[in-house]
This record gives C-alpha cells, structure tokens and sequence, in this order.
C-alpha cells in the first residue's frame, strides 16, 4: 500500500509559484537532545514547502552552522495568538520533514516550537496546533541568562494502541502487541504518530538502519511506521533509539518515541511507574505516561543559530 504521507506532501500546501530570482527567508536553527529543526515563520514566502526541505535538511549538502549540516526537518509556525500578556500564546506547528513528508506530531520539535513562540511573544506557555491535535508547551526559563537553551514540558496527548488510531491495516482487528513484523518483535502505538517498538536487551547491539525499514514500510502499517528500539536500563530509565518516518534514518532523538516507550513499558508490565526516564543517543528526556491523562514529555529546546535560507526555484506550477 503506498504511504499516504507520500501523498499528504507539503507541496501540496504551499502556492506554488515560479521564483526567477533566489529569495531568502530568516530561519532559526534549534535542536531537542539533538533531534534539530530549522524554524520558519509561515507567513515567509516559501512557495514549495517540500522542496525547501529536501534542499536545506540534507545531511550532505544542506544547511551548514554549528555542529551538523543539515536537520531533521523544518518547522513552519504562524502565531496566531500572541496572548497579548497574558503569558499564553498560540500558534500552529507544521513539520515538513526532509522527504517532503508532513509529520502530525513532533515531540522535540514541539520543544523548540515553544522556545521560538516565547521568544517572540514573551508567553511562557505555547498551545500548538497541529495536525495530531493541541499540544500545550509551558516553558521554563534554562539556567544561561542567554536563554539559548530552556526547559519545555509539552503535553503529548493519551497514547493509544487502537488499530484504527496508530493506524494499522484494516485488516487487523485488534492491537498488535509483541508480534513479529518483518523479524522484529515490536508493539505498535500511535503518541501523535505511529511508532513501533521493540524491547531488545541492547540498543546498541541492533544494526537499527539493517532491521528498520522493512518495518517502517511494512503494509500492517498503511501510513508506515518510527521504529523505535527501547531496553530497560533499570529503576525508570530506558535506552532508546529511532529510525524515524520521513527522516528516512536514525535521529539522536524523537520525543514522540521516547512516550512510545513509556506507553508500551507500561503496557508490557515493564514497569508500573508513571514518571520514566527515556534516553536517546542526544540526551535524557523525562516522560510521565499517567493511566488517566494525557502523557508529559519533559526536556531541553536549545537555540543554535540564525540564519538566512535561499527559497530553491520552485519550479512547480500554481495550483489550477
Ligand atoms: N522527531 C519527532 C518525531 C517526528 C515523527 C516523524 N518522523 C513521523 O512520524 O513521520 C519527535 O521528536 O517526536
């Protein structure tokens, strides 16, 4: 079955103009324990959101700056709230990731959506819309005074292991809980975005970009799939790692993957705590996944640099 997001491109979105002559746009280049994004204000003229993508989150070729070239993706915000002192803002939250793809959720882009909202507005607390749903951010100022890095605890939403909800093949009439899909034994959960998860003894013993994408593009999964390995390491705290959608390989973070793991934790009777420590190659972040409440997920949003992005010939006509 082909991968509906292949479909649901940011293409889609933008209008798409010719440009003869290279314009830029002003970006800010965040990170989340690693997991980085370029963030863009959507009223910039970006006439082909994907291409803008494809072109600056190349590892290789895209943008150059601090520490790695290129991100994960590209977060398009457009404040719709400033909250006018009230200390709550607004704003919607688009990840175009580096295949073009549209993401519904996104964790540790969440995180840096926030910090960027409240740079702007001075609000505290951020409510992003996206397409998985609210997503309230509440920022804690970090202990530089150059507030390059905060602390964000974003509301994930309740995890859910309905077929209908990760979502699984129609087929499938209940929740797929430690099968074997293409010789991975993983549980799948939807945290905004569908993930698959498998409990190993070692994430470091696995070749995750070996086993990953037959799982990824597995048909149980129409919409495909993270793939995300967790191992206990003992008292609350797991190890994990992600080959995510869209990103088409492992990131040093996903915060959607790291509640996956608490969900699935729990759901395996791994563990009975609520308040879990996850930690992906790029740093600690703190989870709560309450029977009764919508999943926390805690950590740092650092600021990396600014910079001025070349909008790429779009070459793709106005939509009729
Ligand atoms: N890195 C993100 C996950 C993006 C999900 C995206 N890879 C997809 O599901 O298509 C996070 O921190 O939650």
């Amino acid at each position: 079955m082909s991968d509906p997001t292949d479909a649901d491109t940011a293409a889609d979105t933008g209008t798409a103009a010719d440009t003869d002559t290279a314009a830029t746009v002003p970006a800010t280049k965040y990170h989340g324990t690693g997991n980085d994004f370029l963030v863009v204000d959507a009223a910039e003229a970006v006439p082909d959101r994907g291409a803008f993508a494809i072109h600056h989150c190349d590892r290789e070729t895209g943008v150059k700056g601090a520490e790695r070239t290129g991100a994960d993706g590209v977060l398009f915000m457009d404040v719709t709230d400033d909250g006018d002192g009230s200390g709550v803002a607004r704003a919607t939250m688009t990840l175009v990731q580096p295949d073009a793809s549209i993401a519904e959720m996104c964790g540790n882009g969440a995180r840096c959506a926030a910090a960027w909202v409240r740079e702007r507005t001075g609000a505290d607390v951020v409510d992003l819309d996206t397409p998985a749903g609210v997503r309230r951010a509440t920022v804690t100022a970090g202990d530089d005074d150059s507030q390059d890095e905060v602390t964000v605890e974003v509301e994930m939403g309740r995890p859910s292991f309905a077929p209908s909800a990760v979502p699984l093949a129609a087929d499938r009439d209940g929740p797929l809980v430690e099968q074997s899909v293409e010789g991975l034994v993983v549980t799948a959960v939807d945290t905004g975005v569908p993930h698959a998860v498998a409990f190993v003894d070692d994430v470091d013993a696995v070749d995750l970009e070996a086993v990953a994408p037959p799982v990824r593009h597995a048909d149980v999964f129409p919409e495909g799939a993270n793939v995300t390995l967790a191992a206990d390491t003992g008292d609350g705290t797991f190890a994990q790692r992600t080959f995510e959608r869209g990103v088409e390989g492992e990131t040093l973070a996903c915060g959607t993957g790291a509640v996956a793991v608490g969900a699935v934790a729990r759901r395996l009777g791994l563990t009975d705590r609520e308040s879990l420590t996850v930690s992906p190659p790029g740093g600690d972040l703190r989870i709560s996944v309450p029977e009764d409440g919508p999943a926390t997920l805690t950590g740092p949003a650092a600021r990396e640099f600014d910079v001025a992005l070349p909008v790429p010939d779009s070459t793709t006509e106005a939509d009729g």
